[in-house]
């Protein structure tokens, strides 16, 4: 695997030279590998949103780089359409980026305007809207105001799919869908990550959703990064999760409780499965 996106020594000062001036991001770095899928976890205002809005340009680097498949983000020059073509960034909230009426026109929007023979938008479009799991037929017509949360969710992922980018970082991918909702989304990202080999970036504030999809972990606060490691190693460092105010799978966290209480139970398991094996592997010693 070689990395698709390389942060080095990255820093950012909102407002600078102004009374208003705030440093939100202190010298991260952060690697990432083609087809990996990537969590970037951290208390609030820690610099998750700062971070990503970096990856397709939205910001650009004021101190330290950014290298994005071959593009340095630093460079005089740089081609923010083709970054942008490359990274798909699908915000919080869906609706900052739908802006058309009708669904099949928003999704075909990103192709229309590349250029692309109306066959091969048409085509983008179906496999876009098929791996999201909008069907074709029966939503390409509807009205875009009309959806629910998760419906539109979809719709702004599908409209960034059908740029065909490389990478996408997904901003809370799940915030507010209701639990079939969320599970039903974050199958289809897996399925894009995994079948399809589109890396993915996401930020995210629930650690069960982190335990299922990441391959690995960054750890914000305060501007930094402050650990990296795969889920089960974050999961494992009770510490680190406690210091930096992050919740845990509630799974681990019963782990973690029963550790604290002297049981002699390994905390690194997050899948239910494995932590319930976990829990039933202490029952013939347990105290009392
Ligand atoms: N446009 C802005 N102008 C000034 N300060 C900002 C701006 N955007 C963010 N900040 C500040 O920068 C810091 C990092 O913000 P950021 O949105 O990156 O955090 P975050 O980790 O994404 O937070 P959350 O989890 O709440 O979304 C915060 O202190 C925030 O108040």
């Amino acid at each position: 695997m070689s990395a698709i996106l390389s942060v080095k020594n990255l820093t950012h000062i909102y407002m600078k030279g102004t009374p208003l001036q705030h440093q939100a991001l202190f010298g991260v770095d952060v690697e990432v590998n083609e087809g990996e899928c990537i969590a970037i976890i951290g208390h609030t205002g820690c610099g998750k949103s700062t971070l990503i809005q970096h990856f397709n340009g939205l910001q650009l680097p004021q101190g330290g780089s950014v290298v994005i498949d071959g593009v340095d983000l630093s460079k005089p020059k740089l081609d923010v359409k083709s970054l942008r073509r490359k990274v798909g960034l699908v915000f919080q909230n869906p609706e900052d980026q739908i802006f058309e009426k009708i669904i099949g026109d928003d999704i075909a929007y990103g192709p229309l305007k590349m250029g692309l023979p109306m066959k091969e938008v048409v085509s983008r479009v179906r496999w876009a809207m098929d791996m999201v799991g909008l069907d074709f037929e029966e939503m390409k017509d509807r009205v875009t105001f009309a959806l629910s949360g998760g419906q539109k969710r979809k719709v702004a992922l599908a409209g960034i799919l059908a740029l065909k980018p490389k990478i996408i970082v997904l901003d809370e991918p799940t915030a507010g869908l209701d639990p079939y909702s969320r599970n039903e989304l974050l199958a289809r990202i897996k399925r894009l990550n995994k079948e399809e080999k589109v890396t993915v970036i996401f930020v995210s504030h629930n650690m069960e959703e982190v335990a299922f999809m990441a391959d690995r972990v960054y750890v914000m606060a305060g501007g930094k990064v402050v650990h990296s490691g795969t889920p089960r190693e974050i999961f494992s460092n009770k510490a680190l999760m406690r210091e930096h105010h992050i919740g845990m799978p509630e799974s681990v966290e019963i782990l973690h409780e029963l550790q604290d209480q002297g049981y002699a139970v390994k905390t690194g398991s997050f899948e239910v499965h494995e932590a319930a094996r976990e829990i039933l592997s202490i029952l013939p010693t347990a105290k009392g």
